[in-house]
């Protein structure tokens, strides 16, 4: 078959491989096998096994619904899961000798984590209990047969919705624990203070550790979780921390005598780095082996022997997988990391430990969603799936290319990856597309994005970059937007812009820029200030620092961490930093899109820059995605393609080569 360019059919036909878990021996993984299906416009979840040596590589759980959370007992004999079906969640214990499940409990909604008891005998997880809230005034009695209108939602939280989840009921986390041997889960924490979705056992079986913010009125205050350690046969809590700042993911190590988990002190910074942090089995002792590494670490695992502990890290745009020893000495295992999704190219992954020291990961490139790769104890790796050969094999992908330039406003070392479109001939001029990450503390990297190559595949070089601010360059690099978002981001990002054009093959009429959330503040920032490019899409952004920080989903968290005061207390700061009070000077033709039930973003920051264009005569269009949260690519396939679709479109409208009857960018993709 001739190679092609990537086609919006094509994202029903990728895969991805998550959350691979290595059993015990070393000998299997089982991970999730994430696909598109073009029926249900949904991604579905379902575990797969295979062996170490790349054999017998299948389905593991065929049935009705999806299956996720694979989870081996310490004896590797078992594998415990979780399936969907029809809106009902079990938890469900595959015995792998015979083949055969058994369900144990119907999960509650909202339940997170999963770990077997270190002896096999019980299963541990958390979730949601609802509690009584706040009363409405009294109203006269009403009988069933009557038909009122719902009741008043009154509230007196300060944080009580989350993007992705909607409207928070009152109530908590709590901590479950279940026989194996049978009978109902047991419920541990019981009080208002709750517990936290992120626990282990201790190594004795006997407690569980975990994270929670207990403070009464945790919802208003600056985030500060501690640890805590619960006594099963006595439901006794020890809280083990107490600094301020965050402290999360609490790991005992496998003999018990000492406790790793992740944290930073709060010195209300736009941007920490997340330490490693080992102590001794009650927390005391405490300190960092990675403070000199100057990256945020994640997903902490013990080796077998107690020697090491693995982590994940993002480094230049990459995520990478690495170990330390208990003095801090680190040593790099893997690189690539990739995550499951196919929206824009933001760094992740996974991975887990066998008690052999082998290592399962999920490893991608710009060219390819991630598979399962193997790495022996010595280092060696090997590839245990190929979840998108026969479609890859069709589409023409080059992979991306790294480029670097000096910041023009002090010289900075700035990164930043280039797509090409397929035939794409240096000798000729092409339409470029700047495409802005949000965050804006997170980072792209060269992991794949059908976003994006949709965009090439239309006949676009797409230009992708981390400006400062972004992580995995360190501490000083992200902070260099500390109270001052937007700000010299902007000059990075035409110093990208400035360096394509220097190539000698980009249209200097033909540029287009775009961004989504902290890409659709710095999208508008630049619309802003520069008449240079001739279309726009802001996607879901934030164009009013006051509005935002009072009606996001997070009032405890953005002004205090991204504004040195209040927005009463300051307006002016908060008015020059939006782009709102820039609107006058938008010239660009500039399309607006938000999902409809943004809770991150509200869609009425990107509605009031759409009437403040419209009221000012600049070419503009609303696209409202409904329903949808804020993570508008992710949540559906189709969204995914409707977001590239209606920006393509814009582009398309507004291209001068278009417009004068001249050579428009293919449509790849219809
Ligand atoms: C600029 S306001 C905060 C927006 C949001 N940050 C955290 O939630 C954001 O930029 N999200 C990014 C991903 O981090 C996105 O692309 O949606």
């Amino acid at each position: 078959q001739a190679i092609r360019p990537l086609s919006q059919e094509d994202v029903f036909r990728l895969e991805a491989a998550a959350d691979p878990q290595i059993a015990p021996d070393g000998g299997m993984v089982a991970y999730v096998r994430r696909s598109n299906d073009i029926a249900t416009d949904r991604t579905r979840s379902e575990i797969w096994i295979v062996g170490a040596d790349g054999s017998g590589h299948r389905q593991l759980l065929p049935g009705e619904g999806e299956t996720g959370s694979p989870r081996w007992s310490p004896d590797g004999a078992q594998l415990a899961y979780v399936r969907t079906h029809d809106e009902t969640t079990t938890l469900e214990v595959l015995t792998l000798a015979d083949g055969a499940s058994r369900t144990l409990t119907t999960l509650p909604a909202g339940q997170s984590g999963l770990a077997w008891s270190p002896d096999g005998t019980q299963l541990a997880w958390a979730a949601f209990r609802p509690a009584a809230g706040p009363a409405a005034a009294d109203l006269p009695e009403r009988t069933e047969d009557m038909d009122w209108a719902a009741g008043a939602q009154v509230e007196e939280r300060l944080s009580f919705r989350f993007d992705g989840a909607g409207e928070l009921p009152m109530g908590r986390q709590q901590l479950f624990v279940i026989d194996l041997a049978g009978g109902e889960p047991r419920q541990l924490t019981d009080d208002e203070a709750g517990a936290g979705g992120d626990f282990a056992w201790s190594a004795d079986g006997r407690a569980l550790y975990f994270s929670a913010d207990r403070r009464p009125d945790n919802g208003a205050l600056a985030p500060d979780s501690e640890l805590h350690r619960i006594d099963l046969a006595t439901g006794e809590i020890e809280t083990l921390t107490g600094r301020t700042g965050p402290d999360t993911t609490p790991r005992p190590s496998p003999d018990g005598t000492q406790l790793a988990w992740l944290g930073y002190d709060d010195h209300r910074m736009g941007y920490h780095n997340v330490e490693l942090y080992v102590a001794g089995p009650d927390g005391t002792g405490p300190r960092s082996v990675t403070a000199e590494l100057d990256r945020s670490v994640s997903a902490p695992q013990w080796s077998a022997d107690g020697r090491m502990i693995y982590f994940l890290y993002d480094d230049s745009g990459q995520t990478r997988l690495a170990r330390t020893n208990l003095e801090g000495h680190i040593e790099i295992g893997l690189d690539d990391l990739t995550p499951p999704t196919f929206g824009r190219p933001y760094t992740g992954g996974s991975f887990s430990v066998s008690m052999n020291g082998h290592v399962a990961a999920t490893v991608g490139s710009s060219i390819r969603p991630p598979d399962v790769i193997l790495m022996s104890p010595l280092g060696d790796t090997r590839v245990l799936t190929s979840l998108n050969e026969d479609v890859l094999a069709e589409i023409d992908l080059a992979p991306a290319e790294e480029i670097h330039w000096a910041s023009p406003h002090d010289g900075l070392d700035i990164e930043g990856w280039v797509l090409y479109p397929p035939g794409f001939d240096p000798a000729r001029e092409w339409p470029m597309i700047l495409e802005i990450h949000g965050g804006p503390f997170s980072a792209y990297g060269p992991t794949f994005s059908a976003e994006l190559r949709l965009m090439a595949a239309a006949g676009y070089v797409v230009v992708y970059t981390n400006p400062r601010g972004s992580t995995s360059y360190g501490y000083d690099f992200a902070n260099l937007i500390h109270h001052d978002y937007p700000g010299h981001d902007y000059d990075d990002l035409m110093g990208a812009v400035d360096h394509m054009i220097g190539r000698g093959f980009i249209d200097e009429d033909r540029l287009f820029v775009t961004g989504g959330s902290g890409g659709g503040v710095l999208t508008a920032w630049i619309i802003g200030n520069t008449d240079r490019f001739a279309a726009a899409a802001v996607v879901k952004p934030v164009i009013n620092w006051t509005s935002f920080v009072l009606y996001s989903d997070l009032p405890q968290f953005f002004y205090r961490y991204w504004f040195a005061s209040a927005p009463w207390e300051d307006p002016e700061e908060y008015w020059r930093r939006s782009p709102l009070s820039l609107v006058g000077n938008v010239e660009t033709p500039t399309l607006m899109m938000v999902g409809g039930a943004d809770l991150r973003t509200p869609r009425a920051e990107t509605e009031q820059y759409y009437s403040a264009l419209h009221l000012n005569g600049v070419p503009t269009r609303l696209v409202v995605i409904p329903d949808s949260y804020h993570g508008i690519s992710n949540s559906r396939p189709s969204r995914l393609l409707t977001k590239v679709a209606e920006i393509l479109r814009w582009f398309e409208e507004y291209d001068p080569a278009a417009q004068a009857g001249g050579s428009e960018p293919e449509a790849a993709n219809d």
